[in-house]
């Protein structure tokens, strides 16, 4: 199967429609506290009804409490839920009943063997990403490349210059960025991600040049 794309920090319906038509598979709408692309509820709503019924939003959240993830879910009207940050098994379970998951970890999760076992549940698929979200950090992909969990998401630093070695290197299911799609922070720039979900999709391509 081919490779999703995520192009995430999506904050108006123009950029949900243009990562749309460059053939994005998810769009993330970012909730955490503190994100300089953080969105309400009520944009990210209005950005996903633009894109019709087959890309998936995605929320994402930080540190947040689980009453609150669930109603800006309801109320966003997103259809997958990326949680980051230490979370109990518990409240992992918990989400999953109502939301696919995209649970982020960090490299360094990956050596704690209750982190993964939380994952080993119905509708929650890992994502790797940097320990600052949203940073343009890209991960060391070689030292990954013996505990990189199967069916996992990659993210960190990736652009259209580099997904397509990333891909390469690790055979994520998926692959999700931000800071290099973007014109300034929360604006997409649609050159960029263009770019980007050709060179994810071209990447799994046996007709791809390598
Ligand atoms: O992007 C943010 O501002 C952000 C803030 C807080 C939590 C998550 C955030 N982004 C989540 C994402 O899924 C990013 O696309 C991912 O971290 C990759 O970012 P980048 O390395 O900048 O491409």
């Amino acid at each position: 199967m081919r490779v999703r794309v995520k192009v995430c920090g999506t904050t108006s319906v123009h950029d949900a429609v243009l990562a749309a038509e460059a053939g994005a598979d998810a769009l993330g709408f970012i909730f955490a506290p503190g994100s300089k692309r953080r969105v309400t509820p009520e944009v990210a709503r209005g950005a996903g009804l633009n894109v019709g019924p087959v890309v998936a939003r995605v929320g994402v959240f930080l540190g947040q409490g689980l009453d609150e993830v669930l109603r800006t879910a309801e109320a966003a009207r997103v259809s997958t839920v990326q949680l980051h940050g230490p979370l109990s098994a518990l409240y992992l379970s918990e989400v999953a009943r109502y939301h696919p998951v995209l649970r982020v970890l960090r490299p360094a999760d990956l050596a704690e063997p209750d982190a993964l076992e939380a994952l080993a549940q119905p509708g929650v698929t890992p994502m790797l990403d940097a320990p600052e979200p949203g940073g343009g950090v890209p991960l060391d992909w070689a030292a990954l490349r013996e505990v990189f969990p199967p069916g996992a998401w990659l993210a960190g630093g990736l652009g259209p210059q580099n997904v397509a070695q990333a891909i390469r290197a690790l055979r994520p299911a998926g692959v999700d960025a931000v800071s290099r799609l973007e014109a300034r922070p929360g604006v997409k720039d649609a050159a960029q991600v263009q770019a980007f979900v050709q060179a994810a999709q071209g990447a799994t391509d046996p007709s791809y040049p390598q």
